[in-house]
């Protein structure tokens, strides 16, 4: 049976991040996408020049839409905005009991423009954050949803036990802005340990949706009935790939390539 994932996210018309980078990833990894989009960005590699929001009536249209016909194996939520979205799409899960939630609390995009009112944090921490099966923040978004600085690895420890406490099953805190190091180290608690997975720092500026293609891998994978860390080893293949082999698109901050992990795999497998 073909497994059907959800993204509930922000459109880049640049096609790098947001629902754009989710649809490519549920589509390399043989999950069937689907979307509903909280805002339209004109945006390109070298920054958000616009946002558009759609108005909450539009929102809560797509996702009966989809809770009536087509029901998701997993979620994912992105680029939410503001506090009206975040409640429509917490009492949507809620009361579609919807499994295998992958929050990615998108705050503000690569370039600087914020994709996340900041009267939004609050219902993000107290309603969306209990229902995620896994909350995955990079450590600038991981200080703003606790208040703690994170400069070492016991900090970013302390943050995710905290992130844990206040409701998310399991907590992957990436290091993509750890610049100090050579070696990428994402951090996931599960609640009752730490699980590292690293990788070598790719020296590339063509990192453009790199958040939302790892947490949409997780989201496949969860689709596809992996385990949380089997899903998150998946996702990090998948990224590392998709750095790797970057399109050099674009001026500024480039997209990743979605489609190296799957020919990876299929090159290996002609072999
Ligand atoms: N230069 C790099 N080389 C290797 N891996 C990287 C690099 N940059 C990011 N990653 C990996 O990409 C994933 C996403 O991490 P990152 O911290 O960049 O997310 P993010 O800041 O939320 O992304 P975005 O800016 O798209 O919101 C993590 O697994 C991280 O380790
Ligand atoms: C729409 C959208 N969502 C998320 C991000 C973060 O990468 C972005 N740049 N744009």
């Amino acid at each position: 049976m073909v497994k059907k994932a959800l993204t509930i996210a922000g459109s880049d018309s640049g096609g790098g991040a947001g629902i754009q980078a989710d649809l490519k990833t549920f589509q390399e990894l043989d999950v069937y996408g689907m979307s509903v989009i909280t805002a339209v960005t004109a945006q390109n590699t070298t920054g958000v020049q616009g946002v558009y929001k759609v108005p909450l009536e539009g929102i809560q249209e797509q996702l009966q839409s989809i809770a009536e016909d087509l029901r998701p194996d997993a979620i994912k939520t992105g680029m939410l905005f503001n506090s009206d979205t975040i409640d429509a799409v917490s009492r949507f899960i809620e009361f579609y009991e919807m499994k295998h939630v992958v929050v990615d609390p998108v705050m503000i995009a690569k370039g600087g423009a914020s994709l996340l009112q900041n009267e939004a944090v609050k219902a993000l921490k107290e309603k969306l954050l209990p229902l995620a099966t896994i909350v995955t923040p990079n450590i600038p978004e991981a200080e703003v949803l606790t208040g703690i600085k994170i400069v070492t690895m016991d900090d970013r420890k302390q943050v995710a036990k905290l992130l844990h406490i206040m409701g998310a099953k399991t907590v992957m805190i990436k290091g993509g802005h750890d610049q100090g190091r050579e070696e990428m180290i994402d951090l996931l608690y599960d609640g009752q340990q730490f699980h590292t997975f690293s990788s070598n720092r790719i020296p590339t500026k063509n990192t453009h949706g790199t958040g939302c293609t790892f947490s949409a891998a997780i989201t496949a994978q969860l689709a596809k009935g992996s385990s949380v860390v089997q899903a998150v080893k998946v996702a990090k293949d998948f990224i590392q790939a998709a750095i790797e082999e970057d399109l050099h698109i674009g001026s500024g901050h480039g997209p990743t390539n979605h489609w190296a992990y799957k020919r990876n795999k299929v090159k290996i497998a002609i072999k």
